[in-house]
């Protein structure tokens, strides 16, 4: 059993001298695509735990505005194979003397980490658990996915992938908890957890998921604009996802019983204080304020709407895979910038239509010249196969969605401001349409 060290928090920040590992930290954090505080002032990271998960691999536990998760590996010489996951040479310090490197893109280090997720049991604060009714076959071969967003995946195989957080908050992820609820109630739209993993210190959290691969899958992203390219109809395609996406809310109301209506004045408010904030921080955002609040103002107007419920929480293309004719549902964690508590509360089933919707026209966006009629038939598709299997149809909720789609579009123009500025026309072309015209 390999040992293992906790190292307990410190109650100040840590100026850690630059080749500190905290030092270290300082420079490679902000670099990373799910480093969430690119647009906050640095703040010095602070090591809030740090266990041996085997010797020459590390798990940490960082504190630099948020809390993140870091695997890494270490070793005495440098490691050229590795050179693009290298952080750097610690020379004071626990680490002292040590060339430090991201493991998850260490074939080494993410072999054990399959190992240890196959063998439940603890290593400090950390517990390694598994669902007994699944076999995970020892020594697949790990490779990193390159679309690394939010959080890190490993794909082991081919028949399994592991997501592993980054920024992690106390409490159970969404991504475990509603994909284990919604396969316990038999849908099987998404793939099931098959082991996790989990710390009990600093804080209850969890930090990672393993799942079934589809090996065969490609991603709504990916199959919309392959359709936009060779002009090939997605309608049949967007009309299923709708029919899957009103299974999958089906199973969410079954499983997460909550009911109740939407409160249109607290929604509408929280939708515009978040619109303030964003313009705060995108100036481009300001001078469609006023018009955007009209969209939000006329939810107070409006009927009930359906029964609000656990949702998925940021869903588009790319949360969606499509193997064997059918559509799958990923990624269940909800938008990565709001609380946890927030995310895992009962919201109204529009914030994911409107969620797709955008994303259709996010697809249509990406040809020159672009083709808003392209991302009509797709809209009208998935919302009439929506409407097919659920009990109530999204094109009656004509304010409801448009105040969905504004406050999403102004998540999006927050969110390529923060990580993709070269994207930041694309939403910022809906929030024109939606401010002047009215959506
Ligand atoms: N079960 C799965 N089978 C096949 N591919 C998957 C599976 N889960 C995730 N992926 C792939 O991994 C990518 C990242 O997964 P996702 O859960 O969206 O992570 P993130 O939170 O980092 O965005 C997805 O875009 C998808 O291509
Ligand atoms: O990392 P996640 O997949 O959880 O989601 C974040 O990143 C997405 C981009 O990768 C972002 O989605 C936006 O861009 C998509 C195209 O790349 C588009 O299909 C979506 O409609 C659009 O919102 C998502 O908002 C963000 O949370």
């Amino acid at each position: 059993m390999p040992k293992t060290a906790t190292l307990r928090p410190r109650r100040t920040a840590t100026a850690g001298p630059p080749t500190s590992l905290a030092g270290l930290l300082r420079e490679w954090l902000p670099r990373q695509r799910w480093f969430a505080g690119k647009d906050r002032a640095p703040t010095e990271p602070n090591l809030l735990s740090m266990t041996e998960l085997f010797p020459g691999c590390l798990h940490v536990l960082v504190e630099a505005g948020d809390c993140y998760q870091l695997l890494l590996t270490t070793r005495e010489q440098p490691v050229p194979q590795l050179a693009h996951a290298l952080i750097g040479r610690a020379e004071q310090g626990p680490l002292a003397g040590l060339t430090v490197y991201d493991a998850l893109h260490d074939p080494r280090s993410a072999r054990f980490l399959l190992e240890r997720l196959r063998h439940p049991g603890t290593a400090g604060p950390l517990r390694f658990e598994a669902d007994p009714a699944v076999r995970v076959p020892a020594g697949l071969q790990p490779r990193l996915l390159e679309t690394e967003q939010s959080n890190s995946s490993l794909v082991y195989g081919d028949s399994f992938i592991l997501k592993v957080f980054r920024r992690i908050e106390p409490g159970v992820n969404p991504d475990l908890e509603v994909p284990g609820a919604l396969t316990a109630r038999g849908c099987g739209r998404v793939p099931a957890p098959v082991a996790w993993f989990r710390t009990t210190y600093p804080m209850g959290a969890t930090l990672g998921v393993l799942q079934p691969y589809l090996p065969d899958a490609r991603d709504g992203w990916a199959l919309a604009l392959r359709a936009l390219a060779s002009e090939d109809d997605f309608t049949d395609a967007s009309w299923e996802l709708g029919e899957a996406m009103a299974e999958v809310h089906l199973a969410l109301a079954s499983a997460f019983p909550c009911g109740g209506h939407d409160d249109g004045g607290r929604t509408a408010a929280a939708m515009a204080e978040r619109l303030t904030a964003a313009a705060r921080v995108v100036p481009a955002l300001r001078p469609h304020v006023r018009g955007l609040r009209a969209a939000f103002d006329a939810l107070t107007a409006c009927g009930p709407g359906p029964a609000v419920q656990r949702v998925h929480g940021d869903l588009h293309l790319g949360q969606v895979l499509r193997t064997g004719g059918q559509w799958f549902v990923i990624d269940f964690e909800g938008e990565p910038s709001r609380p946890l508590a927030e995310r895992r509360a009962p919201q109204s089933p529009v914030r994911d239509i409107a969620g797709m919707l955008r994303s259709f026209d996010y697809a249509a966006r990406q040809r020159r010249p672009w083709r808003p009629q392209w991302a009509r038939r797709c809209r009208e598709a998935f919302c009439a196969g929506y409407a097919e299997r659920a009990d109530w149809d999204p094109r009656t909720e004509h304010a409801l969605l448009r105040a969905h789609e504004t406050d999403r579009a102004v998540y999006e123009v927050l969110y390529e401001a923060r990580h993709r500025p070269d994207w930041l026309p694309v939403p910022m072309a809906a929030i024109e349409r939606l401010a002047v015209r009215g959506g």
